[in-house]
């Protein structure tokens, strides 16, 4: 068995729906492992906490209460250089990619600051960047447009890309087909399978699609009401339910 690369520990997570309206709770006692290099799928019915939770497992929402261990450290006590490892290994990857890319700048102009924010040297970026087009099928050219003037599929391509310049050990994907039409899901799919089987990146996958998450991750957690738990795919309940 691989090691933990990351683990939640009793974490709680509570919204309040208004300034004077009552709290929901959205995550209780909310227990995960993701082990080094394996694909995990996440369930659950619209408004469950699934982005919620995959928020907290990347460091940008705090839980109320409980933690989030990263190899082994607790990264809500962690020192400068545990919490840099730790937010730059740990990657999310967003429903609407087009939207995370600066409106007035070119794609390889917004990817190129991630670059300069990771301490690349531009040679090193200009190396780098070509290989990472090819490897997510993009040709370069595609870097001089603006957000705009690419596919939803294009996006979330180029979005991965970006993601990759750091380095990631865990990308957790939101729902990374939503919004493409089929053939184009299958062509980001396959991608996806093909990278994690070749790098060996942990991937937390967020979908409500059965046939989605059983393709692309090989053990599956389900939130409902709160609760988190370890499920089986093969079960008629959720073999024969698209949960939303
Ligand atoms: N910043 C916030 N402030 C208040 N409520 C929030 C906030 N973020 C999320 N929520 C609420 O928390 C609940 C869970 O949201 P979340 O986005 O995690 O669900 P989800 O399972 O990912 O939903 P979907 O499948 O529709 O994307 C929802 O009721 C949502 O309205």
């Amino acid at each position: 068995m691989p090691p933990v690369l990351i683990e939640t520990n009793h974490v709680h997570k509570t919204y309040r729906q208004s300034l004077l309206g009552r709290s929901q709770a959205i995550l209780s006692h909310c227990c995960i492992q993701i082990y080094e290099g394996e694909s995990v799928g996440l369930m659950g019915p619209s408004g469950s906490g699934k982005t919620t939770l995959g928020k907290i497992l990347a460091g940008i929402e705090r839980p109320d209460k409980g933690d989030v261990s990263f190899r082994g450290n607790n990264i809500h006590s962690a020192n400068q250089e545990i919490w840099s490892d730790y937010r730059r290994s740990v990657q999310m990857l967003f429903q609407d990619p087009q939207g995370t890319f600066h409106p007035f700048r070119t794609i390889g102009q917004s990817i190129e600051c991630v670059a300069d924010l990771l301490g690349y040297s531009s040679s090193d970026y200009n190396n780098c960047i070509t290989s990472l087009c090819e490897k997510v099928g993009i040709h370069p050219e595609v870097l001089s447009r603006y957000p705009d003037q690419i596919s939803g599929g294009q996006a979330q391509r180029l979005a991965l890309a970006r993601i990759l310049l750091s380095r990631p050990r865990l990308i957790i994907l939101d729902e990374p087909t939503s919004g493409l039409d089929i053939s184009v899901q299958a062509q980001i799919l396959h991608l996806l399978r093909e990278f994690q089987n070749r790098e060996k990146i942990a991937y937390l996958l967020i979908s409500h699609d059965p046939a989605v998450v059983g393709f692309l991750s090989n053990r599956q957690y389900l939130i409902r009401n709160g609760i988190v738990s370890e499920i089986s795919l093969n079960t008629p309940e959720v073999r024969n339910t698209t949960i939303n």
